[in-house]
């Protein structure tokens, strides 16, 4: 690409990370110069609340750009260069339900692991197949970055049903991560360290970690790991909520089963999760804190600039989450060749893991989007878990160009965090009855 200013369109512009994506473009646009973003929904009203907000925000700090928000497929993905990809299938309602289920018989009801990112996956795969093929039909040449969950099941997908397809799925997770060692050990933030890290998504380990002198800076963020997890407290974590601070420390005891790595802070739900029911309640999940604090907050914050007529006093920022996608356009934009994580097909990048495994692992981001780097063998602990969890994501696959209730049972009954297949059966069948709008009929 050889452009000097760029066409974005936002696809779940209705999310709640829309209003910091666009801050974080408007605050790089002479790296990554834009000349127009659009935002595409199935909501429209949803997105509206947005995208009167963003349009103020765009007209006072980049008038140039030429901003839109639409539903209509062809006006949206016509003419971009980068898809930034954010839809929830189903949205809050069904993420409750997603939770509430499992937990109903004392099984971890999560968004993205267990069998609630089953479910969510399940939902995910047709809304994000969607978007690709209306993104190859409008802007052939156009790449999509997508942070859609459950990524790692949507990852199967998109590699088994469109192989050729321009998307790359990423997450936040390891980014935010990366941001508190950086932190530990007294460094501005995650692109001053050089490191090495394999898994799938929501479920990887660091191996290595080196400032840009070559330190090994492991032992230093081991000892820090070992006795307060991911959690830095103070300013840092002013407005983390108690959820995530439980999260962010409960990364210790993860550490504690292989201190030759770091881990990423989802292991926790496969690992402990008993630890994890104990501070569970069934009747208010992790949706219901996010629609009393995070939706809650953007949404007001969008219809207080719009009330007001001007974004001038605005609180929001962006974050972690909005710098990194900015970031992989960038590199893929100027073929940086940036070293950043990516999901995608092992093929050798984890030596002794499945070829077709989508593993999470460090990638130079260039023009041609990601060259993958030997990450070398997973060790034993490693393989065993990853082997497990990589084919329950296949047989979710599996099940939905099947149309499969065998194989999504057999999904279910492996997964790590579903005690037994009795179990999971009930699960499973309650959860066909409250995805009847969403799933294939499954035989
Ligand atoms: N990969 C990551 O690390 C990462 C990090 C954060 C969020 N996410 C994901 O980003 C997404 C957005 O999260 P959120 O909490 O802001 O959700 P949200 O519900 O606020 O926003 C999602 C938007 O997608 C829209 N949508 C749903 N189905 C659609 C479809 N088929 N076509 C077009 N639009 C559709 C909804 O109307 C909604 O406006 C979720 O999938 C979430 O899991 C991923
Ligand atoms: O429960 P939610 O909706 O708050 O978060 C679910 C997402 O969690 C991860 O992203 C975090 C990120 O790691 C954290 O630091 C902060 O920026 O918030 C993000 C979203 O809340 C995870 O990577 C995503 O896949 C999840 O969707
Ligand atoms: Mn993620």
């Amino acid at each position: 690409m050889t452009k000097q200013a760029f066409s974005v369109l936002i696809a779940g512009g209705g999310s709640t990370y829309t209003p910091g994506i666009v801050l974080t473009l408007l605050n790089q646009l002479e790296r990554f110069p834009i000349k127009t973003l659009k935002f595409y929904d199935n909501d429209g009203e949803r997105q509206q609340v947005i995208a009167d907000a963003c349009a103020i925000i765009i007209k006072e700090r980049a008038p140039q750009i030429e901003f839109l928000a639409t539903t209509d497929p062809e006006t949206a993905f016509s003419d971009v260069d980068f898809v930034m990809a954010q839809i929830r299938v189903g949205k809050y309602a069904m993420r409750s339900l997603d939770e509430k289920i499992p937990l109903k018989h004392g099984v971890v009801g999560q968004e993205t692991t267990g069998p609630g990112g089953i479910a969510y996956g399940l939902r995910s795969i047709p809304g994000v197949i969607e978007l690709v093929d209306y993104m190859e039909r409008y802007s052939p040449n156009a790449w999509m970055l997508n942070y859609s969950n459950p990524a790692a099941i949507v990852a199967e997908a998109t590699r088994r049903l469109r192989p050729n397809s321009k998307i790359i799925n990423i997450c936040d997770m390891p980014i935010d991560i990366m941001d508190r060692m950086a932190k530990i050990v007294g460094l501005k933030d995650r692109n001053d360290l050089v490191f090495r890290y394999y898994g799938l998504n929501h479920f990887g380990w660091w191996t290595d970690i080196r400032d840009q002198q070559g330190r090994d800076l492991m032992p230093e963020i081991k000892a820090y790991v070992a006795k307060n997890g991911y959690w830095l407290g103070g300013d840092y974590d002013a407005q983390t909520e108690a959820s995530w601070a439980r999260t962010f420390k409960a990364a210790a005891d993860v550490y504690a089963l292989d201190p030759t790595t770091l881990p990423n802070t989802y292991l926790k739900y496969y690992l402990y999760p008993q630890a994890v029911l104990a501070h569970a309640d069934p009747t208010y999940t992790r949706t219901d804190e996010v629609r009393a604090h995070r939706e809650a907050y953007v949404f007001s914050e969008c219809r207080r600039v719009v009330q007001n007529g001007t974004a001038k006093d605005i609180t929001y920022t962006g974050d972690e989450h909005s710098t990194y996608i900015v970031d992989l356009c960038t590199a893929i934009a100027f073929d940086t060749k940036q070293r950043m994580l990516a999901i995608i097909p092992s093929a050798g990048a984890v030596a002794n893991l499945d070829p077709t495994a989508m593993v999470e692992v460090p990638v130079l981001f260039g023009a041609n989007g990601p060259e993958r780097l030997a990450m070398g063998n997973a060790a034993t602990f490693q393989k065993g878990l990853i082997t497990e969890q990589n084919c329950v994501e296949k047989l979710v696959v599996d099940a939905y160009i099947e149309r499969s209730y065998t194989k999504l049972w057999e999904a279910m009954s492996l997964c790590k965090i579903v005690p037994d297949a009795a179990v999971a059966k009930v699960i499973l069948d309650e959860m066909i009855v409250a995805n009847r709008d969403y799933w294939p009929e499954l035989a």
